[in-house]
């Protein structure tokens, strides 16, 4: 049964903000898997990397993933890396719609370029790397159930409007199953 609704895409797309809008609508829980690593580590993901590396966390990921999964139906931020991995994608597959926040380069620069808590992009050319992300994940990204563009103009409000508007095209049982 496909309970949960999970949010897929780059960083800076908008996962954890526009997830948080949809759960309050919706009524339903909110998980956002960065948040709940984070949590269970009491580390930031920036230490989490920097201590134990990036397969420990992808690993962790995964767990925490499936456990959110499977206290659904809920509404999941995943963190960008997420579905790139396919049993991610399959487990997302089994239990959930997935939806891609299809954001171009300049607004995810826009709202990354000051932030360091994305270890990936502390590289001498954050940018340079941030494109080179996009180009490489997107073909990825595509393959979620929904692609719903995500850009700079847009409110949290209307890209959560278009996120909706585009489930219930997709499948309208999804918004009324408990
Ligand atoms: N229209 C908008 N849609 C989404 N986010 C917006 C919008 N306008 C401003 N923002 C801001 O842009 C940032 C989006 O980052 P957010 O943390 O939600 O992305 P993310 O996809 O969860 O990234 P990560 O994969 O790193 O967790 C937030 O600070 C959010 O408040
Ligand atoms: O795009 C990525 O691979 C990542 C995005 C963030 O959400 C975090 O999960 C982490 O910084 C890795
Ligand atoms: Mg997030």
């Amino acid at each position: 049964m496909r309970r949960n609704i999970v949010l897929i895409g780059m960083m800076g797309a908008g996962k954890t903000a526009i997830g948080g809008e949809l759960a309050r609508r919706l009524r339903r829980p909110f998980s956002d898997t960065d948040a709940e690593i984070e949590r269970a580590a009491a580390m930031t993901i920036p230490e989490i990397f920097a201590r134990d590396g990036e397969e420990f966390f992808r690993a962790r990921e995964s767990e925490v993933l499936g456990r959110v999964l499977a206290s659904g139906p809920g509404v999941v931020s995943t963190g960008g890396g997420a579905w790139l991995r396919p049993e991610n994608r399959a487990r997302i597959g089994e239990d959930g719609v997935s939806v891609w926040l299809d954001c171009d380069l300049e607004t995810l620069w826009h709202r990354v370029r000051h932030r360091p808590t994305r270890p990936l992009l502390q590289t001498p050319d954050p940018r340079g790397t941030l494109e080179r992300l996009l180009d490489e994940r997107s073909p990825v990204y595509a393959l979620a159930d929904i692609r719903v563009p995500a850009q700079r103009g847009d409110s949290i409000e209307q890209t959560a409007d278009r996120v909706l508007d585009a489930i219930r095209a997709h499948d309208p049982a999804i918004l009324e199953g408990k």
